[in-house]
């Protein structure tokens, strides 16, 4: 090829052309343009294709040559620009500088990374020699191997080496004159000492890549990445970081209150690490399979519940755990020793321990009931009041990460601990829940119990309030009363706001049990009693005055689900359903229902199940089912509620 005038490009449109590596000698028609900062020399490679075979020959025993020497120098070498002929991957010899130009300088990577074969094999292609986008970018392809736009191969001795491997995509529009064929790839490449065989792996990723991880929003495993044949077998790769969480160190002291905002904040942050940090625990377990009886909940049998979703044995009767309670040990003796004694049999007022537990754990003991509490009013609560659902742990919650956290560092472990010394704060006994409805307040309530290996208690401030129920306040005062008797307890209010505020028209008896609920909770029923954690839940925060608002140590923030929470939701709803979405629908429905709480998307799937005319119908739910109960289903919280919530959070919030 002989230079045409072509050639003569200003400087900064110099890369679009192609190089000759072939001559050293400058055209008379480059002109040298020194771009900003000055150039004191520069040569151009000048493209002729008249030499002579014997000049071809030299050229490339010369190249040949030096790359070889490249080749087998130690690994550790220095990036390209440290060699002399390194412009010559840049355009220009002999100049050790960095470009000066107005754009960066182009970045040299080792050419060991550069090399085909190597482990840059994620560079779009642009990883060839040195890295450089510049030759990538302007090497004309049809030249070589493995071009993607269908040009003529390259010569068969060159394929090898120059598979395409450094070509970046998109070099099609460069049909100009081809280049002189590179050297072979053999000298280019010489056969790797020994040791350095191309089955050496520099990560110990498995050979099929990782498997994807349970869970919504599972993306297809990654693709292994390329062998690095410059390690040799006897290296020791660099293995990856165990998957295990480490275990939590325990809280220094249970100066809740006192903990500061940042050192909170930053294990909250931690917490949303989910399944792959050391929260792992909190991560959301795929749906269990329903119960052989079709119930969701084990039916009541007042002998055995203790409310926590754990059945007393009798004694003796060793049930292993599963795994998640610790292989080979009894169920019985869950969490912590604290409640290894209270872990017995349920009896209706068990006697009470001759030995008291010491002051401050959860557990002291009690089983007498109250004087002056309608024996009545606790039979019935007894009988009714006590959850006996399935065990909730932590991954069962969906998202919430950061609020699941705060609740086990805040409550959970103050509580099932011991005081560290005489006299050392109280851990709290009263939690308020607030958010939206059906955000999972409940749930967290439940699984609050699960954690503390509690007796759970629930009342409703509703059915309390409700008009003509003159029983409320003996109901409320018992409920407290047959949280004592069954410690440790958990007594969970829900819609806490029923019971405070009287209905104008005077038709609920709400007004009159604010009054009973502020003594109990300061310990009049019994609530006040170690053993007793009370758990007050509300969609309506701001209904709560100031004095109720202070009975409750603690203040947390409920949120809706976010995207990744609410697809687990609905993972789990439908596979009870016996549908299975891909991933791109359930994807489409996790965006089109934002804003939904956990109860709202139960209610969505309920809806697509009814409106299919399913169970009768003998076909599993589709996405088209769904679509149409979305129609029929919204979100309830509206935007300015929520703002409402943030709101409150700030000024009476806990703040996790
Ligand atoms: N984060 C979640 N993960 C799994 N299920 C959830 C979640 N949030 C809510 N749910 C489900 O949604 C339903 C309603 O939840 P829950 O009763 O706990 O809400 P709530 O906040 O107490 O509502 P309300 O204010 O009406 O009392 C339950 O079936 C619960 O299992
Ligand atoms: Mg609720």
């Amino acid at each position: 090829m002989h230079w045409t005038p072509e050639h003569a490009q200003p400087l900064n449109q110099w890369p679009e052309q192609h190089l000759d590596v072939s001559s050293t000698t400058p055209s008379p028609a480059h002109k040298l343009e020194l771009p900003p900062g000055g150039r004191q020399r520069c040569h151009y490679a000048w493209a002729h294709d008249d030499i002579s075979a014997l000049t071809a020959s030299n050229l490339l025993k010369r190249y040949a040559e030096k790359y070889s020497g490249v080749l087998d120098s130690p690994y550790e070498r220095p990036t390209l620009g440290g060699y002399g002929d390194a412009a010559f991957l840049n355009g220009a010899k002999g100049d050790p500088e960095p470009w000066p130009g107005p754009e960066t300088p182009y970045p040299l990577a080792s050419l060991h990374e550069g090399l085909p074969g190597t482990k840059s094999g994620t560079g779009g292609g642009s990883g060839g020699l040195g890295g450089s986008p510049v030759l990538a970018g302007n090497l004309p392809e049809p030249l070589y191997a493995g071009n993607a736009c269908g040009g003529p191969s390259a010569a068969p001795e060159y394929a090898a080496g120059y598979g395409g491997g450094y070509l970046a995509p998109g070099y099609c529009t460069q049909t100009g004159a081809a280049l002189p064929p590179p050297p072979p790839a053999a000298l280019l490449q010489p056969p790797p000492p020994p040791g350095y065989g191309p089955s050496g792996s520099l990560y110990n990723y498995p050979a099929g890549g990782y498997a994807a991880q349970p869970g919504y929003g599972t993306l297809p495993p990654p693709p292994a990445p390329p062998p690095a044949p410059y390690l040799t077998s006897g290296l020791a790769a660099p293995t990856p970081l165990p998957t295990a969480a480490p275990s939590r160190p325990p809280p220094s002291s249970y100066g809740f209150q006192g903990a500061s905002e940042a050192g909170v904040s930053l294990k909250r942050k931690a917490a949303d690490e989910g399944a792959e940090g050391r929260y792992r625990k909190y991560a959301f377990e795929p749906a269990k399979a329903p119960a052989a009886d079709g119930a969701s909940y084990p039916a009541a049998d007042n002998g055995e519940c203790r409310g926590n979703g754990f059945r007393a044995k009798p004694p003796g009767a060793a049930e292993e755990a599963s795994g998640k309670y610790g292989g080979g040990v009894p169920l019985k003796v869950l969490g912590s020793p604290v409640y290894g004694p209270q872990l017995e049999p349920f009896e209706k007022f068990p006697e009470r321990s001759p030995a008291p537990a010491p002051r401050g754990a959860f557990a002291v003991p009690s089983g007498e009931p109250p004087k002056g509490v309608d024996p009545g009013a606790l039979e019935l609560v007894t009988s009714k009041m006590v959850d006996c659902g399935p065990p909730v742990q932590w991954a069962d919650v969906a998202g919430q990460g950061a609020l699941k956290a705060a609740l086990e560092e805040e409550l959970v472990w103050p509580l099932l601990r011991p005081p560290a010394y005489p006299g050392s704060p109280r851990p709290p006994r009263t939690v308020l829940l607030f958010g939206p409805r059906g955000a999972g307040k409940a749930l967290l309530g439940r699984c609050l119990a699960t954690q503390l290996g509690a007796t759970l208690l629930r009342l409703r401030g509703a059915t309390l309030a409700a008009p003509g129920s003159a029983e409320g306040t003996r109901l409320l005062q018992a409920a407290f009363a047959a949280a004592r008797c069954r410690p440790p307890a958990v007594l969970l209010i829900s819609e806490l706001e029923a019971l405070l505020s009287a209905r104008e028209d005077g038709t609920s008896a709400a007004g009159a049990l604010q009054a009973p609920l502020l003594a109990c909770l300061d310990g009049g029923c019994g609530a006040g009693a170690d053993g007793v954690l009370v758990v007050g839940t509300t969609s309506r925060p701001a209904a709560l005055d100031e004095a109720t608002r202070r009975r409750f140590a603690l203040r947390f923030y409920v949120t809706l689900p976010d995207g990744p929470a609410r697809g687990q939701i609905l993972q789990r709803a439908l596979a009870q359903q016996g549908c299975a979405l891909s991933e791109r629908e359930l994807a489409a429905l996790v965006q089109g229902t934002q804003g939904f709480s956990g109860g709202e998307l139960g209610q969505l799937c309920q809806q697509a199940a009814a409106g299919a005319g399913l169970p009768g119908l003998q076909r599993p739910l589709s996405y088209k089912d769904l679509e149409a109960a979305l129609a029929k289903v919204g979100p309830r919280a509206s935007p300015k509620e929520l703002d409402s919530f943030v709101e409150w959070d700030k000024m009476y919030g806990f703040g996790h």
